[in-house]
């Protein structure tokens, strides 16, 4: 099986590296300091899980002239979606594949814009990942249960053989039939702590046991479920419950991939999460004042 990694950086290093590592085939599109390391030493994962390195990878800045790939697993930070989505034209062919792992809801439509809702398979993950200096990942934690689907809901022959080459990876990956109540649940929570875990520089789990900022999170979750349902998209009550116990329980140091892009100096992807609440309030008609805080204060800092 053929796979493109677009975007190679934490989370499309690991998991294209350790679809490598179990023998698929794997190209990744990389760029700068990061693609000239792989380009020369490789590749390795660093994780709990076990390390990896893998001395020579396929690595590469440009697809064009490259075969067309079973799957592109979409791996870019939310600025960067559009020219990404343009730059792997050359390798989309018609049975392509596209699984996006990207946080934020807007990704898959534009994707989907310009290849077709068949071509789109939108996935969650929750593994975390990041460049630890170019040519190797750090594996965070050793989680990486993950959700995709195709977008009609089909179990397509397909999808079955991406979670079955995944699951040979070592990746916790799962298929499902109804996937958009899935990545609309994580973008529930992930708009709410990725905001409140750069704007607090706090861990997931000090927010959690903090009753005060509990319920300021509970209240920007509502927001963003009142913007789902104008969507169309029931999230199950369940997930306020389902959030309580996660962030109570995780990791104490555990952040998220944009607090840990702050803290790096990085510009983050606030704009297609937070932003992104705010925006698609004002076009409902749904009020999302906190996320618009959150959207508003995280400016100076997006990508
Ligand atoms: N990291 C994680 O643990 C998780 C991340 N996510 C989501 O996945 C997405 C990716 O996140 P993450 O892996 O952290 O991001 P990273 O910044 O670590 O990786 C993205 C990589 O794509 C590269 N890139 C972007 N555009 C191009 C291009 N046109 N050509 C070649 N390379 C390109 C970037 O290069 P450069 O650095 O030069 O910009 C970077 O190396 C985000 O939406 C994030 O929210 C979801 C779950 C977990
Ligand atoms: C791994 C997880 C779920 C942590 O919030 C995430 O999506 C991220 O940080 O980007």
């Amino acid at each position: 099986m053929r796979i493109v990694i677009m975007g190679s950086g934490g989370l499309g290093g690991l998991f294209g590296g350790l679809l490598a590592q179990a023998g698929a085939e794997v190209m990744f599109i990389a760029r700068g300091d990061h693609l000239q390391a792989m380009q020369t030493s490789g590749l390795k994962i660093m994780s709990q899980t076990g390390d990896v390195a893998l001395s020579s990878v396929h690595a590469v800045d440009d697809p064009t002239g490259e075969s067309v790939a079973d799957f592109v697993i979409f791996t870019v930070k939310g600025a960067d979606t559009r020219a990404a989505c343009e730059l792997i034209a050359p390798i989309v062919g018609p049975k392509t594949g596209i699984i996006c792992f990207q946080n934020g809801i807007e990704g898959i439509d534009i994707l989907a814009d310009r290849y077709g809702t068949g071509a789109v398979l939108p996935g969650a993950t929750f593994a975390l990942a990041m460049i630890e200096k170019p040519g190797v990942i750090r594996h965070v934690g050793a989680g990486s249960q993950t959700t995709v689907g195709e977008w009609n809901g089909e179990m397509s022959s397909r999808l079955e053989a991406f979670v079955t080459l995944t699951k040979k990876a070592g990746l916790d990956v799962n298929g499902s039939d109804d996937i958009h109540p899935v990545i609309w649940s994580k973008f529930v929570a992930f708009a709410t702590f990725s905001s409140l875990t750069s704007l607090t520089r706090l861990p997931l789990r000090t927010i959690g046991t903090t009753p005060e900022t509990l319920q300021l999170a509970f209240d920007a979750m509502a927001e963003v479920i009142a913007v789902a349902d104008a969507r169309g998209i029931k999230v199950p009550a369940q997930i306020f419950e389902d959030i309580k116990e996660f962030v109570q329980n995780v990791d104490p140091a555990w952040k998220t991939s944009m607090a840990n892009d702050l803290a790096a100096g990085k510009a983050i992807e606030s704009d297609s999460i937070c932003g992104s609440v705010h925006r698609l309030g004002q076009e409902l008609g749904v009020p999302t004042p906190i996320n618009t805080v959150f959207y508003r204060a995280l400016k100076p800092f997006a990508a």
